[in-house]
């Protein structure tokens, strides 16, 4: 029987094996997107010549920590490729929810500046309909309870999260998370922009026509969803 780690470890090597010398990285958060980390600075240390944007201070302290090059925005506004983990996917459309680690606004911006988001996952993360569990919607922190009432008011059924000590969890932004349950999503796209039109949302955890392949390890072998051809 082959544990989850393990797993997670399988697609993230087959994510790192894809990337080439010169290229510029978005660094997802995550312990999948961790695993690919460390398979990264296996290939760093052999001479692969990259860098990468993290998404987390986490990833950000790991990458210095493994010898992994770091770069930001101020110098590529474009980026090669982004490796990142999901909490859901679903395999048709490729559409995720992220960010129950609580990276999602800065995962979100690093795999929008990508050419290619490349996902990593274990097969527990398909899904046949988004939803399975909360979507993570980023909230400004000032007045957050205002805009919790609205996300209420709107039927998302939002809980807040909070850090170990019971205050409200901070994001590397500086603001809160509301975990929103609003039932069956029939349309994702609608769901998402119902979500953003609420003032003092920041961003949503639903990543639609974000990833360009999804990586899924299974117990019996690792699979590629999405197209070959990579996006122009
Ligand atoms: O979106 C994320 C963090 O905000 C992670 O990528 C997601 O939660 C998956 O994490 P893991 O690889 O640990 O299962």
């Amino acid at each position: 029987m082959i544990g989850q780690d393990a797993l997670k470890r399988r697609a993230a090597e087959a994510a790192v094996a894809e990337v080439e010398d010169g290229m510029v990285l978005g660094l997802g958060s995550g312990s999948t997107a961790e695993l690919a980390l460390h398979a990264l600075a296996v290939r760093v240390a052999a001479g692969l010549r990259v860098s990468g944007v993290p998404t987390s201070a986490r990833t950000a302290g790991l990458a210095r920590q493994l010898g992994v090059p770091l770069a930001d925005f101020a110098a590529h506004t474009r980026l090669d490729l982004a490796i990142d983990g999901a909490d859901e996917v679903e395999p048709v459309s490729l559409a995720l929810i992220k960010g129950r680690g609580g990276a999602l606004l800065r995962e979100k911006i690093v795999a929008a500046a990508s050419r290619r988001m490349l996902v990593v996952v274990d097969e527990s993360k398909l899904v046949h309909r988004l939803g399975r569990g909360a979507i993570p919607v980023e909230i400004v922190a000032f007045g957050w309870q205002a805009t919790f009432a609205r996300l209420e008011a709107a039927g998302m059924h939002p809980v807040l999260r909070r850090a170990t000590d019971g205050a409200p969890f901070l994001t590397d932004g500086g603001n809160h998370i509301a975990d929103c349950s609003p039932g069956q999503i029939d349309d994702a796209a609608a769901l998402d922009r119902r979500l953003r039109d609420v003032i003092g949302v920041v961003e949503t955890g639903l990543f639609l026509g974000l990833a360009w392949r999804v990586i899924v390890a299974s117990a019996k072998d690792v699979g590629w969803l999405g197209p070959e051809q990579p996006p122009t």
